[in-house]
């Protein structure tokens, strides 16, 4: 810090230096000022001498605090004095006074630069943080490319509003000199012209915000839908690791607070930059010492706002991890009400929830102590600079140096020139304590699904020979214990029916879970056809290998929309034909009645057996080459399981039964037993029978089945 500090006056001295020895040069070879065509070759110059020189002394991390001190050396004087070029007259030396003005300017706006927006740019060690924000920032505005002329047309109507309301407080001053004056010629003229900046401001206003209210709508439906489809294409298990409500309330409100924050944010910063520079130069024009005394509150306004967002930045993060939170705790309540009613465990919910309401409270509270705090710090530098120029304005008047329109017109300019500048940082600085969301929602568009890519085999006949090769696999949740599934070796043979028998948490839901490719194991293969199922293409695997659970999910919606889920030609008959043959007669009837009735939530309106039948219908009609039953009967009469089992076994596909009962599988052509995740006897259900001393588990499983 210290030493940046050193090498910038060493460079305003440079700068100095070569500002008087190159126009002592074009006075000597001219023998007059410049024009403004020479004073900008001459700036070029002094531009090129000082970047090489800062290139050539400065370390590298200064380099870019140093590089942009040059940039305002160099440019600030040419556009202060670039009016006398144009009119024609020669343009002269800076005098001493002059050169300090623009030093100083230079590197006051460069400290409120370095302090405000560059998160320390060259001076601290956090180059690398303050890289990163400004690579996010790139990122969030290129979200914005596809409504790049609506911005472009918000951006000309914040000019427009702008330039109106700069010439506004000009027109003001005139009008007051004039009725102090007397003098009413031109008044009329000048009240007219007015009223017009006046209209145009409201007009240009509004223009302005319409096109970026649109534009943050259409941001937030992008940024929505994109976050959505990529958390749609994650693997199984991230939806474990990430609570689905969670992931609703990031989708909801740190995408809204994203797209709000940045297009309210990026509106309110460009137009108070406009603003508060043309008030500058305004100002300027207006008295030059009461302007330097004005300026000196951006650094202390910037300096500040730095060490709110430092604070502000974490809370905000933990807000959302708090809403987070409680949408989770809200919808597990709302959504196991059953649950909770029998159990009778309302007043427990609605502690957990009132506990999680208090610390989002807190979080608020803190947010507030410290808003509080600092706007009092920020008004207090505020009123300080204030006094200090109205003591000068005093003085400048008693000096005959300023007249009171003089001082109306820069107190109309210093006062929205504030504002602005309060906006300027507040609004930056909300956006930069976003970036902790932003990078959140990012990190969501950015993750790529932890599973084998799928390949492209769509065989048009498939005999649907199923092999398990030393198949090992271990949920990630829980790494440190033992795999789910060891070494496993099986073969479902093409057009039979197996039967995975053991007792629970033996594996077998693992493998029907594996066979849909929920998930990859770890080591082995499993082989559809003698191909990998990673080959499959993943749209034709998911046609022709059909699972039914235990508990099927069904979608809100209609009857319909669940058995012909993904489906894009299916008739009824079809289903018609199918719900027959299973002897689901109840719930045939149910859709005979009324096909488009709504199921209710998760199938609520439907009992465990129609849910059941409703998730066996939307297989069969698939007709598929692989059907995996995962007790996908439990639920149902014996009249319909037996219906159930009799069409399975006709309808030729290779059939995987997920049981717990030996009872239970007596069609099956052949038997796996599983324990603890190994393979450990194979037959048919008669030599399966014969072993019950054989295993615990299967001793078990008979002895529950005898009366
Ligand atoms: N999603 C999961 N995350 C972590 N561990 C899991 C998960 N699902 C299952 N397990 C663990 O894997 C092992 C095998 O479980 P699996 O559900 O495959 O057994 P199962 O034989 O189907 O049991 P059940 O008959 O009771 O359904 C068990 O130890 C279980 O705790």
């Amino acid at each position: 810090m210290s030493s940046v500090i050193l090498s910038g006056f060493l460079l305003l001295f440079v700068d100095a230096s070569l500002t008087w020895t190159l126009w002592s040069g074009l006075l000597l070879v001219r023998g007059r000022g410049a024009s403004a065509a020479e004073q900008w070759a001459a700036a070029a110059l002094k531009w090129a001498l000082l970047d090489v020189m800062t290139r050539a002394v400065a370390p590298k991390k200064e380099q870019v605090v140093l590089r942009r001190l040059c940039a305002l050396l160099v440019l600030l004087p040419c556009l202060l004095r670039s009016g006398s070029g144009l009119g024609g007259d020669p343009v002269t030396a800076p005098g001493l006074a002059g050169q300090l003005q623009v030093s100083l300017c230079s590197a006051l706006s460069c400290l409120f630069w370095e302090t405000a927006f560059s998160g320390g740019g060259g001076f601290t060690e956090e180059g690398k943080v303050a890289l990163d924000t400004r690579r996010l920032l790139a990122r969030l505005l290129q979200q914005f490319r596809p409504d790049f002329l609506l911005l472009t047309a918000a951006c000309g109507f914040i000019i427009l509003t702008v330039a109106c309301d700069t010439l506004i407080p000009l027109f003001q001053g005139t009008v007051i000199d004039m009725l102090r004056g007397g003098t009413l010629d031109g008044f009329y003229t000048t009240l007219g012209i007015l009223a017009c900046f006046f209209v145009g401001s409201c007009i240009f206003s509004g223009l302005r915000s319409g096109s970026f209210n649109i534009t943050h709508a259409r941001l937030n439906k992008r940024l929505r839908m994109s976050v959505f489809r990529t958390v749609l294409s994650q693997e199984v298990l991230f939806f474990q690791e990430n609570q689905p409500a969670s992931l609703c309330s990031r989708l909801e409100s740190d995408v809204h607070q994203l797209g709000l924050t940045v297009s309210l944010n990026f509106n309110a910063v460009l137009r108070s930059s406009i603003k508060t520079l043309l008030m500058l130069v305004a100002m300027l024009y207006q008295s030059r010492p009461l302007t330097a005394l004005a300026c000196v509150e951006i650094p202390v306004l910037a300096a500040l706002q730095r060490q709110q967002v430092r604070y502000h930045k974490e809370l905000k993060e933990q807000k959302q991890d708090s809403l987070a939170r409680l949408k989770e705790l809200s919808h597990q309540s709302l959504g196991g009400i059953r649950t909770v009613r029998s159990f009778h465990g309302q007043s427990d919910e609605a502690q957990r929830f009132h506990r999680e309401l208090q610390r989002l409270q807190e979080i608020r509270i803190r947010a507030r102590r410290h808003k509080t705090f600092f706007t009092l710090l920020r008004r207090l530098g505020s009123l300080v600079t204030k006094m200090v120029m109205l003591l000068a304005a005093r003085s400048l008047m008693s000096g005959g140096q300023l007249s009171g329109g003089t001082l109306l017109t820069f107190l109309l300019y210093r006062k929205p020139m504030s504002h602005n500048l309060k906006e300027i940082f507040v609004c930056s600085g909300d956006t930069l304590a976003t970036l902790g969301i932003i990078s959140k929602v990012f990190s969501y568009l950015d993750r790529s699904p932890k599973r084998r890519a799928d390949g492209h085999l769509a065989p048009d006949a498939l005999r649907g020979e199923i092999v398990f090769q030393n198949v090992t696999f271990g949920y990630p949740s829980t790494a440190g214990d033992e795999p789910a599934l060891k070494d496993v070796s099986m073969v479902l043979e093409a057009g039979k029916v197996t039967a995975l028998v053991g007792p629970s948490g033996s594996g077998k839901t693992s493998c029907v879970g594996l066979l849909k490719r929920l998930y990859d194991p770890q080591r082995g293969d499993i082989l559809l056809d003698g191909q990998p199922l990673h080959a499959y293409d993943n749209a034709y695997l998911h046609r022709k290998v059909v699972s039914v659970p235990q508990n099927p999910v069904l979608m809100r919606g209609s009857l319909r929309y669940n058995v012909e889920y993904g489906l894009e030609d299916c008739d009824f008959r079809q289903v018609r034909e199918v719900a027959t043959k299973i002897k689901a007669d109840r719930l045939l009837a149910k859709m005979e009645a009324d096909y488009d009735a709504d199921v209710g939530e998760g199938g609520a309106h439907l009992s465990e057996g129609d849910k059941q039948s409703v998730a066996l219908l939307r297989a069969l009609v698939r007709q598929p080459r692989v059907l995996l039953l995962d007790e996908a009967t439990s639920q149902m009469d014996a009249h319909t399981q037996h219906a159930v089992l009799e069409e399975v076994v006709r309808c030729g596909c290779t059939v995987l039964m997920v049981a717990h009962r030996l009872r239970s599988v007596e069609r099956a052509d052949r038997v796996i037993f599983m324990e603890n995740g190994v393979v450990m006897e194979e037959g048919t259900h008669a030599q399966l029978m014969a072993m019950e001393g054989r295993y615990q588990g299967l001793r078990q499983e008979l002895s529950d089945q005898r009366p």
